[in-house]
């Protein structure tokens, strides 16, 4: 009978209240932990649901940094668990640190056990449904190979890709440098029927304008002084797979008038060579320049561009995703201890609160490069601030008033980029009228790019 009923963790060192606590839960399977240790342990034995969980543990029955650890670490190794603080009367503070940190919500004493009561069950309700998403999405496959993404518009990338892989659609992908251009296109070709076949990359901006015909397109033996012998183009190597020509904004535009002729008839000419070769290759372009404005001055073919872009691909930069920063960071420092064999836990909050507040201008790449970094840098259990070496940002849980500012500059980026600049239609979907929402573009000092 009793395996049948939710585990319910207290993690609470007041014998008194255990026995209160234990008593009025009694539908729940209830495990008392009065210490850091045994809450860890029976963690990860029972790996329950929901933990109710006072702060001031031994050595530290007065502070509350036993309580935090115990939270980091809960956080670390089940970071779904729906933990709920129980702070002192008027202890706001740090109820707010404990909810910036990760617990689901907090109850201020003297326990009432009816209100505790909702809030437990409402915990539950929300692990379940929590739960059941998560079941739905990991039925739906992973992702993306090598994509880490939880915010809405990457979700969107990601379902948008797994449509049009198995197609042999031309795409174009863009994005600000570092955001993952490159990522994007060779899960494009994992997810297609071409995976068995090669992914070959070519960087337009890096290769010479003068050799970048026959890298394309390859030569035939004496085409040119130096042409020793008859040389494939990237075009052919990629036969029957995908050919990624990142950086397409820089090819020269004689060049381009051959690519579009290549897209238009699937054939190659070698350089010095008669034959017109059939070559069945999927195209997948990035690019971080405008096109579409490059088309409009004439430095961009614009019968190239619409033959490219027959489906285009917007990456938003990392500053615009959501809970990705935090995500992303902890995958890459799980993946750099294993690559430099160190053992570091996690981020320090500080360290997580800078992460969270940097802009990330070199995007993922940037984020690898200050990540890899902290990890040669850090001897403690959590990378610091110092590791990484961003600049410190407010403590979250300090200031609540600029929470409530950051939370609504990002809700108004995001809606004005969700109406592609128009002010009217960002007004509607954020629920405000015009004049206010340009009152707060205003005091956010927020730059629109208006269509
Ligand atoms: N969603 C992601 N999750 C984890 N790592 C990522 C993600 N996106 C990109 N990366 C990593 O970030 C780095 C930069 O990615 P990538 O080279 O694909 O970016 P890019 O947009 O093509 O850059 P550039 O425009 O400079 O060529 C790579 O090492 C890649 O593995």
């Amino acid at each position: 009978m009793t395996d049948t009923k939710p585990v319910l963790l207290i993690v609470e060192d007041d014998p008194g209240l255990q026995s209160q606590l234990r008593w009025h839960f009694d539908k729940y399977d209830v495990v008392v932990a009065p210490d850091r240790n045994s809450a860890i342990a029976a963690i990860r034995m029972h790996e329950p649901a929901v933990v109710l969980q006072d702060l001031g543990l031994p050595p530290d029955e007065e502070g509350v940094e036993e309580g935090f650890a115990t939270i980091q670490e809960t956080m670390r190794i089940a970071p779904n668990t729906k933990i709920i603080v129980v702070t002192g009367y008027h202890d706001y503070s740090n109820a707010l640190r404990a909810v910036a940190m990760g617990a689901y919500d907090f109850y201020q004493k003297p326990v009432n056990t009816d209100t505790l009561d909702l809030i437990v069950q409402r915990a539950y309700q929300m692990w379940s449904l929590e739960n059941e998403n998560r079941r739905l999405h990991e039925n739906k496959q992973n992702p993306l190979p090598g994509v880490i993404a939880s915010d809405d518009r990457m979700s969107s990338v990601c379902r948008i890709i797994e449509k049009i892989a198995p197609t042999d659609v031309t795409s174009l992908i863009l994005g600000e440098s570092g955001t993952g251009k490159e990522v994007i296109a060779r899960a494009i070709h994992g997810l297609s029927k071409r995976s068995d076949r090669r992914f070959v990359a070519i960087n337009c901006a890096a290769v010479p304008e003068n050799l970048m015909e026959s890298e394309l397109f390859g030569y035939e033996k004496g085409a040119f002084t130096g042409a020793s012998k008859r040389t494939l183009g990237k075009v052919e190597v990629a036969s029957g797979g995908t050919l990624f020509l990142d950086e397409i904004g820089d090819m020269p535009l004689a060049l381009q008038a051959k690519l579009l002729r290549f897209l238009q008839e699937r054939v190659v000419e070698r350089l010095g060579g008669r034959e017109e070769i059939p070559v069945d290759v999927r195209v997948v372009c990035a690019t971080n320049k405008n096109l579409e404005q490059m088309a409009a001055e004439g430095t961009f073919r614009e019968d190239l561009y619409y033959r490219i872009s027959e489906m285009v691909i917007d990456l938003p930069p990392l500053r615009e995703r959501g809970g990705d920063k935090a995500l992303i960071a902890r995958h890459l420092l799980q993946k750099f201890c294993e690559q430099l064999n160190k053992n570091i836990k996690g981020f320090t909050p500080e360290a997580m609160s800078a992460i969270e507040g940097y802009e990330w201008p070199g995007n993922i790449r940037e984020m690898e490069n200050k990540l890899k970094r902290a990890v040669i840098m850090c001897d403690q259990r959590n990378v610091g601030i110092t590791d990484l070496g961003l600049p410190q940002h407010d403590d979250l849980s300090l200031n609540l008033r600029s929470v409530r500012q950051e939370a609504e500059k990002a809700a108004i980026i995001r809606a004005i980029n969700m109406s592609d600049g128009n002010i009217s239609a960002a007004a509607k979907l954020l629920g405000v009228t015009r004049p206010t929402l340009y009152d707060l573009i205003k005091k956010y000092s927020i730059h629109i790019q208006e269509n």
